[in-house]
């Protein structure tokens, strides 16, 4: 697997708050590479670097070793816990105006062959996220598995080659969130994807991804609070883990509550900086 992004000391700061600081790492192409870390320690603020959404205060962020520009691609695509998708426009609807968008950035719309190919890209999508047969429903009259399918299907219409997901299973039911592992992994496995996925949910990290990057900070100064950001503490790599063997590899300080059954793990967890 070839390198597709690479944080070279990358920092964030807004004021004098500082976000995330000295974040060195590589991200293959193909991988599945899940976030987890404490609420606030610049998981999303991560994500959106990748997105373009904001740049480094410091640093660099390189795709394919070229400086990534601070602005929304279609390489990339991107899935959050809610609001994803325009509540005016049918599933079907949704999906298409992306790809009217980008072809017609003025108008929006298509006409002849050109819509009728996108026609049937939009239809290839819904089917491949199982919605083929809610196309002409509007979101509010999905469930909310549904309306993260109709998420999906819509971040990945214009074949991006990274899908961003923020916490995208965060508000679904548990036999939801299955089925949605099973989505996820099967659309990551036949489009070649590169996946990084924030989730609160540490298992749900350990069970889906190749890689496990925890955020944290560490160093603290407990008069400023704001003065050190947080950086990844562990890089964990799991490819050739499986079932058992990758909840074994969960470090005890990443569990919300230590367990007697915590087994050693061949985490990395990453030097401190003194
Ligand atoms: N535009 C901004 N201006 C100032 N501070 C910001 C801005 N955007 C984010 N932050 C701060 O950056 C920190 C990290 O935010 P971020 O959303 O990346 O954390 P997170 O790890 O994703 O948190 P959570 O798990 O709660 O979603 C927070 O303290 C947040 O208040």
């Amino acid at each position: 697997m070839s390198t597709l992004l690479s944080f070279r000391d990358v920092w964030v700061e807004y004021g004098e708050k500082v976000v995330l600081e000295r974040v060195s790492l590589d991200i293959e192409e193909g991988s599945f590479v899940s976030v987890v870390g404490p609420s606030g320690a610049g998981k999303s603020t991560f994500l959106r670097l990748i997105l373009g959404q904001e740049g480094p205060t410091r640093g660099k962020v390189l795709l394919d070793d070229v400086a990534l520009k601070p602005e929304c691609n279609p390489d990339r695509g991107v899935v959050f816990q809610r609001y994803s998708v325009f509540p005016h426009l049918t599933v079907f609807k949704n999906v298409l105006f992306g790809l009217e968008c980008g072809a017609a950035p003025f108008t929006a719309r298509l006409f002849g062959a050109r819509r009728k190919a996108a026609v049937e890209q939009a239809m290839e999508m819904l089917d491949a996220v199982g919605l083929a047969h809610s196309r002409d429903a509007y979101p509010a009259q999905l469930s909310g598995g549904m309306q993260q399918r109709l998420a999906i299907a819509q971040a990945l219409i214009k074949h991006p080659r990274i899908l961003l997901l923020d916490e995208p299973f965060g508000a679904l039911d548990p036999g939801i969130r299955l089925d949605m592992h099973a989505l996820v992994t099967g659309l990551w496995q036949e489009r070649g994807l590169t996946i990084v996925m924030v989730t609160h949910d540490i298992h749900e990290a350990f069970k889906l991804s190749t890689r496990v990057l925890a955020f944290d900070k560490r160093r603290h100064d407990p008069h400023a609070p704001h003065r050190f950001g947080a950086t990844a503490t562990y890089d964990i790599p799991l490819e050739r883990r499986s079932g058992a063997s990758r909840e074994a590899a969960i470090p005890s300080a990443l569990l919300p509550r230590p367990s007697e059954g915590a087994q050693p793990t061949q985490a990395v967890a990453i030097p401190s900086i003194s």
